[in-house]
């Protein structure tokens, strides 16, 4: 059981918020260790490889600076399964009433996602003001979320999903925007070359994309 995660929500976490595909558990703990020498402590582990609950294990058990989560939950089964393996926080691409009350119970931070302005009111009804934006720049992008903004001032986002250098920093000067996730400090060839340095410095220039930007 992981302890208790610093700040209140996972979107205090840190601006740029890493989003990790781990194939072989023997990686977690290097690439975490990378992750955090760059500057980028909080991570999200996604539950889409047979690795990735021994991986959440493994960074909880071992890197003590970083704040491992777990992404893509989709089950009430697989909230139970990565607390127990010590991930201080959860994201899901989606919810529905079964997922979130089990995210609640789980005594863990959470971000549920959503696409859809409807999604956004139902969390908003259901006690929840902090989401994933998932995929976003396939729902809108930077323009969706603005929008947003006006009628739905007190939802706060975490957009993830097609981000990359480029567009990082506009999402985080948007004012609903508290962190964004995504992939891209994590090249697959780097990642499968093991090449821990070069994800150091890619860590380091998402970090320094956000260099100023509190969250809020
Ligand atoms: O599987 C999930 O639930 C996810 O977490 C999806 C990820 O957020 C995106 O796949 C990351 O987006 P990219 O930066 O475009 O790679």
């Amino acid at each position: 059981m992981a302890s208790p995660l610093p700040v209140a929500s996972v979107l205090d976490l840190a601006p740029v918020v890493p989003v990790v595909v781990i194939e072989d558990a023997g990686d977690a703990v290097p690439l975490a260790r990378a992750l955090v020498a760059g500057g980028l402590p909080a991570i999200e582990v996604t539950l889409r490889t047979p690795a990735a609950v021994e991986a959440i294990r493994e960074i909880a058990g071992q890197v003590p600076e970083a704040v491992v989560g777990a992404g893509t939950v989709i089950s009430p089964g697989q909230v139970t399964e990565v607390v127990a393996a010590g991930a201080h926080f959860l994201v899901s691409p989606g919810w529905t009433d079964v997922l979130l009350e089990a995210m609640r119970g789980s005594g863990v931070p959470f971000l549920p996602g959503v696409s859809t302005t409807s999604e956004v009111v139902a969390l908003l009804e259901r006690g929840v003001r902090e989401m994933k934006f998932f995929p976003a720049e396939a729902a809108g992008g930077t323009a969706y979320l603005r929008s947003l903004s006006g009628p739905l001032p007190q939802a706060r986002f975490c957009p993830t999903g097609g981000i990359g250098p480029a567009s990082a920093a506009d999402y985080l000067a948007l004012p609903n925007v508290a962190c964004v996730g995504g992939s891209w400090m994590l090249p697959q060839d780097a990642v499968t070359a093991r090449d821990w340095g070069r994800v150091e410095t890619l860590a380091r220039e998402a970090a320094a994309l956000s260099a100023g930007v509190t969250c809020r």
